[in-house]
Order: C-alpha cells, then sequence, then structure tokens
C-alpha cells in the first residue's frame, strides 16, 4: 500500500488506506486544479503526488517538470495509465491512444503518423475548406443552433478526411451519433478512478453476470469493432474501383502489410481517429466562440487583418496562412486559453524513477496539468485574459518567444512521443474555421427578454471526461457585409436541415 514517504512529491494528507480518493471523487478537473479553495499550483509545487486507495498519482504542473520527465525521459514516461474498462474492455487493447508502449502501440502510431504528419495533413486542406464553407452557411441560416454546427462540422471533417466521405449532413446524424456514443464512453472511462474496478482491479475477476460493466463493455467492443471493419472495407471496395477520394484510410490500407497491422488493428487505427478528432476540435471551436463575444476587440482586429489580406470578394484559404499572424495567434490563444483536455491523457511510470530528490514509483500514473502550464504567471503574465496578441513580436508576426513547447507556445496537444497525433488536422482545421467564421460573421453577445447583453460566464465548463468544453451558452450571429454572393459557390447543394 502506498506509503508516503519523505522521498516522494509532496501532496495533500488523506485517510488512511483510501488516502486523497474522496477528496478527488466528484472533483472535476477545475476543481482539482483548485483544490481546497486555493489554487494547486501555488500551494504545493511543481510535482505533487496523491494517493488513489494505493495507486500514487503524480501532478506534474510545470513546463519544466513535464519536459524534464516526459520528454526527456520518455522511455520510462511514454507508458499510458491502465484502463480496464476503456483501453481493455471497451476497445479490446485496440485503441492506440489508451495502450501501453508496446510493439501494437508502435505500429498502429506509426500508421497514423504517416497519414497525419505535417505533409500527410495538407492533403486534408480541399476538404477542410469546404467543410469552413458549409459551417459558415450553417451558421448564417440557422444561428441558434450554433453550437450543433460546429459539432457537425468538426464530426464531419475528421469523417470526411479518414474515410473519403461525402460531408456529412445533419440528416446523416445516426451514424456520428453512434461514433460520438463511442467517444463519449471511451472518454468517461479515461479520467483515473471513473469506474471502480480501476482502483481495485481485482473486481475485472468478477465474472460477466455480476459485472454489468464487462457485459456491456464487451457487447460495445464486438459492434463497434464490426462497424469500424465495415467502414474500412467499404473503402478497400472503392479503392479497387477508383471510387474512393484519397484519404487516411487509402493510405493505410496501401501500408497496412509493411507495417504489419492485422485488420482489426487497420480499423481501430482508423476508427479511434473520430473519438481523438471530433469533440476535441468542436470544443477548442466553441472556446473560440466564447473568446469572441467576451472580447470583441480582438474580434474587430482580427477581422481587419482578414479584410485586407483577403477583402470582401472571396473566402480565406489556406493561402493567406503565411499573410494573417494574428489568425494563427488566435488559434494558438484558444488552445492556451482553455485547454479542451486540460489534464491531457494519463500516463505512468514504466520505471521507477528519481526527480529532483522526489521518489516516483513504478506504476504511478502521471498526469500533465496542461491547464496549469497554459496559465504559468511567468510566461503569460496575464494569464486569463484571451490576448493573441501574447504571440506576435513587435513586427506583428508570430514570435520565437515560445518556440519550445513543440513550438506552438502552449502545451494543449500534450509531450513527447504520446503527443496528440492528429495535432496538425486539427490546427488546419481551426485556422480555417476561424478565418471563415471571422470573415463572415459579426459574434456579439445576445439580448435578453429585459433588453440586457446576455453575458456568457467565462468559467462555467461541462466535462465529458478528458475533454472539457464552456457550458452552453447564447450569442447573435450576424452576416457581414457581401457574404452571400463570395460564398455561392462552395455551397452549392449544401442546406442545413
Ligand atoms: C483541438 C484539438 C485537439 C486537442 C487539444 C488534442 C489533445 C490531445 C492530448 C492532450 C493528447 C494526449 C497527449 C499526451 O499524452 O501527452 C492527445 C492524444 C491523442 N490525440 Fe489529440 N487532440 C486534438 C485533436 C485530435 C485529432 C484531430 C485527432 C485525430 C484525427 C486526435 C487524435 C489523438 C490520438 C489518437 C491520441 C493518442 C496518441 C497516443 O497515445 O499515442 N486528436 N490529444
Amino acid at each position: 500500500v502506498y506509503n508516503r514517504s519523505k522521498y516522494w512529491p509532496p501532496g495533500p494528507r488523506g485517510l488512511p488506506i483510501l488516502g486523497n480518493i474522496f477528496q478527488l471523487q466528484g472533483l472535476s478537473w477545475y476543481k482539482f486544479y483548485r483544490m481546497e479553495g486555493s489554487v494547486w499550483y501555488d500551494l504545493y509545487c511543481p510535482v505533487v503526488s496523491l494517493n488513489l486507495a494505493g495507486q500514487p498519482m503524480i501532478i506534474l504542473n510545470s513546463h519544466k517538470a513535464a519536459s524534464d520527465l516526459l520528454n526527456r525521459r520518455s522511455s520510462t514516461y511514454s507508458d499510458r495509465a491502465r484502463f480496464i474498462v476503456g483501453g481493455e474492455i471497451l476497445t479490446g487493447g485496440l485503441n492506440f491512444g489508451l495502450i501501453s508502449y508496446n510493439d501494437r502501440w508502435r505500429r498502429m502510431r506509426r500508421a497514423a503518423h504517416e497519414g497525419l504528419n505535417v505533409q500527410a495533413a495538407e492533403k486534408y486542406r480541399p476538404i477542410q475548406e469546404v467543410e469552413a464553407a458549409r459551417l459558415v452557411n450553417h451558421l448564417l441560416c440557422d444561428p441558434d443552433n450554433w453550437d450543433a454546427h460546429l459539432r457537425r462540422s468538426a464530426a464531419s471533417t475528421v469523417l470526411c478526411s479518414v474515410y473519403g466521405w461525402d460531408p456529412i449532413g445533419p440528416k446523416d446524424d445516426p451514424v456520428v451519433q453512434r461514433i460520438n456514443d463511442i467517444t463519449r464512453r471511451m472518454a468517461r472511462a479515461a479520467i483515473p478512478g471513473a469506474n471502480l474496478v480501476e482502483i481495485f482491479p481485482v473486481m475485472n475477476h468478477l465474472p460477466m453476470w455480476i459485472a454489468k460493466w464487462k457485459r456491456e463493455g464487451s457487447e460495445w467492443f464486438a459492434k463497434d469493432t464490426k462497424m469500424f471493419k465495415s467502414f474500412l472495407s467499404d473503402v478497400k471496395e472503392q479503392a479497387t474501383t477508383g471510387k474512393c477520394k484519397p484519404c487516411f484510410s487509402v493510405s493505410l490500407l496501401e501500408n497496412q502489410e509493411k507495417l504489419r497491422l492485422d485488420n482489426e488493428e487497420a480499423a481501430w487505427v482508423a476508427g479511434i481517429m473520430f473519438a481523438g478528432g471530433s469533440e476535441t476540435t468542436s470544443s477548442a471551436l466553441i472556446v473560440f466562440i466564447l473568446a469572441m463575444v467576451l472580447y470583441p476587440d480582438v474580434m474587430l482586429r482580427a477581422q481587419k487583418e482578414i479584410d485586407e489580406v483577403v477583402g470582401r470578394d472571396r473566402l480565406p484559404n489556406f493561402g493567406d496562412y503565411d499573410k494573417l499572424p494574428y489568425i494563427q495567434a488566435t488559434v494558438k490563444e484558444v488552445l492556451r486559453w482553455r485547454p479542451v483536455a486540460p489534464l491531457g491523457v494519463p500516463r505512468r511510470a514504466a520505471e521507477s524513477d528519481w526527480y529532483e530528490g522526489h521518489y516516483i514509483p513504478k506504476g504511478a500514473l502521471v498526469i500533465s496539468n496542461i491547464w496549469a502550464m497554459n496559465r504559468d504567471p511567468e510566461l503569460y503574465p496575464d494569464y486569463d485574459e484571451f490576448r493573441p496578441g501574447r504571440f506576435l513580436d513587435a513586427s506583428g508576426q508570430v514570435n520565437k518567444k515560445f518556440s519550445d513547447m513543440a513550438s506552438m507556445g502552449h502545451v494543449a496537444f500534450g509531450f513527447g512521443r504520446r503527443i496528440c497525433v492528429g495535432m496538425n488536422l486539427a490546427l488546419q482545421s481551426l485556422f480555417v474555421d476561424i478565418a471563415c467564421i471571422l470573415w463572415a460573421l459579426e459574434i456579439d453577445k445576445a439580448t435578453g427578454n429585459d433588453g440586457n447583453k446576455i453575458v456568457p460566464s467565462r468559467d462555467a465548463c461541462v466535462d465529458d471526461g478528458v475533454v472539457v468544453r464552456p457550458a452552453p451558452f447564447v450569442c447573435k450571429f450576424t452576416a457581414r457585409a457581401n457574404v452571400t454572393d463570395a460564398m455561392s459557390d462552395h455551397i452549392k447543394g449544401d442546406s442545413v436541415m
């Protein structure tokens, strides 16, 4: 049993045997950071330890600690925490985002990397430009359901990039709904302590008829595998008749033998992209809308840049990227200000280790507190303000000041060998969606029945497991000048209903 020794990183006092388990239960990431009414980062130190009924948990709060351990000692810290429900029962060890740092992870990760690295991601740009135009059209035609449009758009972008499908419309919702359900089940199961069996693994030996989570999880796994396999075999069939558009799955199938992936592994490499990419990207877009409502001066400056570079006769596209540094900085600030995966995805120490005089036991859960790092007061003095300008130098270009942190200026995508494999796709989506939305729409506070402007909460949030997004809020979208004419070519045949 975990016995707090003087060598271990400091942490809050807990109960005998159960340790800090009750301090964690029912606490979302936000309270977790502000435990006991205080900010953890101030209360404790860069590395903190907790005891979950015998399971040590280490929280990395500083860039230095995360970089020293997750980047520089990656052979020890690239393992994932064991997720009995999310990684084993629901996904049969085939969700490479949740499995151990082993041969299967290497093969599956490589397959994903080949289809999503910086160069490979460029081939999805035409899909993303079409999706951005459709998103803008939906926001113009049906502004009240704006968050549903953001979600549809993010889901459609990932599915079209992965399977070469035509854009998903609202009427195709059943498929998206089903994949969304898979994502939600996995995300919930990935929170440390979400299922008792994770804390007391011995419960995993209970027979199916007693263990409901095991029975239901196995049924889901069988159904989900069947669906992912059928998506991939459709691509295979279309590819042989030359009907399939270039997409992630086509290159996956071409490389399947070289990468030594069996059919189930290949189906899950593709299938899991939706889980990783849809909710995260749409949540970041919701953060962007919240920021625009709360910071109209930022919106005006961004629109000025777009109008000067793009004009009013066409939508922005990837060709404008280099000339839109303020939009690039806005994307960074969205990911820094409210990182949508504020505690990342838990790692596990594969070996015992010493760090700055503290002992980290083998098997400890290791959590990167991305939220705390993105609010480091030394790097971002006014860290709770949305201020893209912090990423620009005096000449208005993206500065090199933040060149570590994977050259991004924030750590929203995680660290080291397990850094988000889909980040290039996500960054492209955010850039083109944000540029097109700002080009086409004014985003403003809605007016309440009493005639007053409704100011959304800057802190309220919905915690779906790994992904956290702002709580639902109302706002007002208004078309800017000349939008409909300039868009007509992009949205032929598109309908909101
Ligand atoms: C705003 C968008 C996104 C954010 C903020 C985000 C964030 C993250 C974070 C924090 C991790 C854990 C990294 C670590 O352990 O250090 C992660 C892992 C992962 N992400 Fe993303 N992500 C985003 C979009 C995407 C997209 C678009 C895809 C796929 C198309 C994707 C697929 C994955 C996968 C498969 C993993 C697991 C990687 C592994 O364990 O090897 N993500 N992401």
